[in-house]
This record gives C-alpha cells, sequence and structure tokens, in this order.
C-alpha cells in the first residue's frame, strides 16, 4: 500500500533541499526536478511545502503529470484527511429506466460541442499512451515502431471493444479515426493510419489472391509498412496526368518503372509502394496501379521537410528502372484510375473524420483556456468577443459533423458504385467545409491562446501544431479550390444521368 502524508508532513519539506508539493492531493517531491523546471526553480520554492493545486493548473494542462511523473518523483497518494472525495458528476441516468441507464452515464469532457452529442468512445489507451508522448514524437518527426506494432496488433484493444469482422462498419471505423485525432497531431494520425488506411484497400479489393495471401498478413500485424503513391513533382489533383512510366518487358513477365512521386506519406518507412503509373496512351485511360516492393531494388526514399505532419514521414520517392513482377499488377491494365477515385471518396472521409476532430481539439482547448485564463479583471470566457469565436466554431463544426454522420449512413447503404456515383460530388463537397472549418477553429484558438500558440509546446501547444497542419488537409486528397468544383460537376453529370429536369 503507498504511504499517505499528512499536510504537516509535506509543510516539512518546504526547502530548497527538499521541496514537496501537493497537486490535486498527490504528493510530488520536486527537489531533484526543480533544476530542469521550464518555469524555473524559484516558482516552484515559492509553494514548497504546500498545496500548488491552483498555481499548477495555471500554468500546464493534463498531459504534464502523466508525462512528468518520473521525473517529479510521485511519492505517494495523499488525499488529505481534511479533503473530502471530489463528487463524481451526478449521474443524469440515476432517474432513468434501468435499460437506458448506460447510454446516459456522462462521458468524456462534459463541454458542451467538444464530442459529438451521442458520444460514448474507447479512449484509455489513446490518453494514457499516446497523448502524452504526441508533442516529443513531433518534435522527432517519428513515432517510435513499438506503437506503430501495437497499435496494429489486434490486442491492443480490450476484449469488450474487439468489434466482429461482419459487424464492422464505417461507422466503426469513422470513431476509431475521430477517436485517433484526440491527440491533436495531424503526423501522429498519418504515422499509424496514413499508409495503410489508402494504400491497402486498392491491394485487397482488387489485387491477386497470391499476392494479397502473400503480402497482408505482415502489413496488418504491423512488421510491414505499406502506403500510397500517386502524387507527382508535376501531378497533384490532376492525376490523369501523371507521367511514372511502367513498360512492360519484352518477354511479358515484368513493368519497368521508371519516374518519381512526391509528398508520399510514410514512404521512408513503407516496404510496399501501391503506385499509380502510365502503361498506356495518355489521359485517364493509360493509367494502372502496381504494388512495388522495396526489395525489388531501384527504389529511393528520402524525407521531405514540411510545415505540418512532422512525424507521417512525407516522402519523395525515386523509381529507377524497377523491376516489376506482372503479378503485381492490381486490377487491369489501364483501368487503374477508377480504382484511384474510388479509393479517394474514403481517403477523403478519412481526412473529414479528422479535421472535424481537430476543429473540436481547438474548440476544447479555447473553452477550457477560456475558463481559467483571466485579462482586465475577468475571465476570457467572460468577455463576450471570446463566447462569439467559440460559437462560431461550433456552429461550424457540429454542422459539418452531422452532415459527415448523414454521408457516412449513406455509404452504408449504398453499393459501391453507386456510392461512387452519387456521393462524390457531396463528400467532395464535404471535404472542403470540413477544411474551411478547421481552418478557421485553429486560426480563432491561436487568437483565444495569444502567445502561448505562437510559441511551440505547453499550453498552446495542440493549438499550434494543428495550425501547422491545416494545409496538409486542404491541399492533399483534392484541393479545396478542386473539391468545390468538383463537388458541382460531379453532382450535375450524375443528376443528368438520373433525368434532372432543368
Ligand atoms: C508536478 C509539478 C510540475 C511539473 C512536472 C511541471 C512541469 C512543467 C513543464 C513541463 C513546463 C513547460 C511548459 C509545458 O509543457 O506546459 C512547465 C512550465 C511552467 N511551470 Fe511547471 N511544473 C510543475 C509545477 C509547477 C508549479 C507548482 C508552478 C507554479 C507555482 C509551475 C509554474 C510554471 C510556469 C510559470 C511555467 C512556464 C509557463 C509558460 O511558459 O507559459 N509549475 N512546468
Amino acid at each position: 500500500m503507498s504511504k499517505t502524508f499528512t499536510q504537516s508532513d509535506v509543510a516539512s519539506h518546504n526547502k530548497s533541499d527538499s521541496l514537496w508539493i501537493v497537486v490535486d492531493g498527490d504528493v510530488y517531491d520536486l527537489t531533484k526536478f526543480q533544476d530542469d523546471h521550464p518555469g524555473g526553480k524559484k516558482i516552484l520554492q515559492r509553494v514548497a511545502g504546500k498545496d500548488a493545486s491552483k498555481q499548477f493548473w495555471k500554468y500546464h494542462n493534463e498531459g504534464i503529470l502523466k508525462k512528468h511523473q518520473a521525473q517529479a518523483r510521485r511519492c505517494s497518494r495523499a488525499r488529505p484527511q481534511e479533503e473530502a472525495p471530489k463528487p463524481k458528476p451526478a449521474a443524469a441516468a440515476a432517474a432513468a429506466p434501468a435499460e437506458d441507464a448506460e447510454a446516459l452515464e456522462p462521458f468524456g469532457e462534459q463541454i458542451p460541442f467538444s464530442d459529438p452529442s451521442w458520444y460514448q468512445g474507447v479512449r484509455e489507451w489513446i490518453e494514457t499512451e499516446i497523448e502524452p508522448h504526441v508533442t516529443e514524437w513531433d518534435e522527432k518527426k517519428e513515432v517510435p515502431a513499438s506503437v506503430y506494432r501495437r497499435w496494429a496488433a489486434a490486442d491492443t484493444w480490450p476484449e469488450p471493444q474487439v468489434v466482429p469482422h461482419d459487424k464492422w462498419d464505417l461507422f466503426h471505423e469513422m470513431l476509431l479515426t475521430d477517436e485517433l485525432s484526440r491527440v491533436g497531431s495531424g503526423g501522429f494520425v498519418w504515422n499509424v493510419i496514413g499508409g495503410f488506411g489508402i494504400g491497402c484497400p486498392p491491394l485487397v479489393k482488387f489485387g491477386k489472391k497470391s499476392l494479397v495471401d502473400r503480402i497482408l498478413p505482415g502489413i496488418l500485424n504491423g512488421d510491414k509498412r505499406i502506403c500510397l503513391a500517386i502524387t507527382e513533382p508535376d501531378a497533384g489533383s490532376d492525376v490523369a496526368n501523371l507521367t511514372c512510366e511502367a513498360k512492360l518487358s519484352d518477354d511479358g513477365k515484368h513493368y519497368i518503372v521508371n519516374g518519381e512521386k512526391k509528398w508520399i506519406t510514410n514512404g521512408i518507412w513503407a516496404d510496399y509502394f501501391t503506385v499509380a503509373v502510365r502503361t498506356g496512351g495518355p489521359g485517364m485511360n493509360g493509367v494502372s496501379l502496381l504494388l512495388i516492393e522495396r526489395d525489388f531494388g531501384g527504389v529511393s526514399t528520402r524525407r521531405m521537410d514540411c510545415q505540418g505532419v512532422w512525424s507521417s514521414g512525407t516522402t519523395y520517392i525515386t523509381f529507377e528502372d524497377v523491376k516489376v513482377p506482372v503479378e503485381n499488377l492490381i486490377g487491369k491494365e489501364n483501368q487503374g484510375f477508377r480504382v484511384i477515385m474510388t479509393n479517394f471518396n474514403h481517403e477523403r472521409i478519412g481526412i473529414i473524420i479528422q479535421c472535424l476532430r481537430f476543429s473540436r481539439v481547438c474548440y476544447e482547448e479555447s473553452v477550457k483556456y477560456a475558463n481559467k485564463r483571466r485579462t482586465f479583471g475577468k475571465k476570457l470566457i467572460e468577455h463576450p468577443v471570446i463566447r462569439l469565436k467559440l460559437a462560431h466554431m461550433a456552429r461550424q463544426i457540429e454542422a459539418s459533423y452531422n452532415w459527415l454522420e448523414n454521408v457516412i449512413y449513406q455509404c452504408e447503404k449504398m453499393g459501391e458504385t453507386e456510392a461512387m456515383l452519387r456521393l462524390g460530388g457531396p463528400i467532395a463537397g464535404l471535404k472542403a467545409q470540413a477544411t474551411v472549418t478547421f481552418e478557421f477553429c485553429a486560426r480563432e484558438a491561436s487568437q483565444i491562446f495569444g502567445g502561448l500558440s505562437y510559441s511551440r509546446g505547453g499550453q498552446g501547444g495542440k493549438v499550434e501544431r494543428l495550425y501547422r497542419d491545416v494545409r496538409a488537409y486542404a491541399i492533399p486528397g483534392g484541393s479545396e479550390e478542386i473539391m468545390l468544383d468538383l463537388s458541382i460537376r460531379q453532382s450535375m453529370r450524375v443528376a443528368k444521368m438520373l433525368g434532372m429536369k432543368l
């Protein structure tokens, strides 16, 4: 059993040679840590031997205690006798009928609009093992391989949360992506899902069985990594004009691939590349997909320095005379464009989910900060101009999110071809809506945090990072401008086919 200290025990450790403080009923020995404290040692010495909870929460957010427990050497749990245990939030369920009780149990932070209204998610793994380290990983531009493997391995998820394959649907995927995004780092999210999430579906859906059987198990257990390589130095959203060429060898057994790919997520760590190549004439009918394996030789990857998503491994790739067996063709020759387009809808929905959760993170961080920071004798939240900012954030998040649920419901109910035809336009429009919302929320949150979101790390750290991540969402996967135009063009084309009356 851990030792319990009384307040007078703590009070005797009030000098720099033995410096203890209490935060929220826990005792911290900061004697060694004081010299490393980023806020300075004098400020700690002033509260030595005292309950410093109020001062602590003024300058830090929740992640600090979890992350710095080792350095701060937590002595023991000490809830002083006179302090009554904190009451749990009154369960709204108390008066509800028994079968509704679970659904109504209060969940999460309870800040209005900071979670979708129905929310009952799984967040322990993310909060304890991921969130406290995300800033460090982002700065190092790498997430430890062990985290990737743990994420891939099914045993990451406690039993009740494992959804059987036949019950898994797009809403489960939405929930998982949404939860991952709560850490407030596009780099982290793209590190763990940005490669296989878009590189794997074409292989699984259109690859030859022998290829899938050989490649997929290693990817699913996290030993191997795959990425999607479409964009080129000279062909971004204009996929039909890509130039990376794949020529069939004289004996018809291999494609010889030459060309460059740029801004490829996870590329530096990838063992496999799902690559869009030109196998035929110009335009969309000359494009195919190949699974290229690093072991084939002739594949070089270099990390690119980018504005945001630092830990996602954005990569420049060159293929030089890579010999790819014809068995590695995904789908049919010269029919890759359609596969790429179907894949784009899935990718865009992922981007939308992430953007809307990042918008919520900006909003939630702002609400928390506005409730503690005081200016001109008032808390920020008491200034109408700040509430106006929060209101504009919340209304855009909720409106966009409800459109997202509506689109996901329709995707779930339609077949793939129908969904591609009917929902391509709305998904493109929603992607633009989500990135504009994200940009707005990141901007407004930065204004609310002021200087704290201008410097990296600390209380405004998430907001500062997300502000840098905005362009990584508004440009790839179809830029905002292309998305808005496509949303009308595609919807009109389909409506015409279906008998639109003008
Ligand atoms: C368990 C004890 C503590 C730990 C582990 C700790 C850790 C940290 C860390 C990591 C930072 C860097 C900024 C950030 O990442 O948020 C920081 C900054 C700071 N801390 Fe602490 N701290 C502790 C207690 C305290 C207390 C009790 C006070 C005040 C009495 C304090 C005052 C400050 C100040 C003023 C800053 C600078 C904030 C800024 O840059 O705006 N800290 N602390």
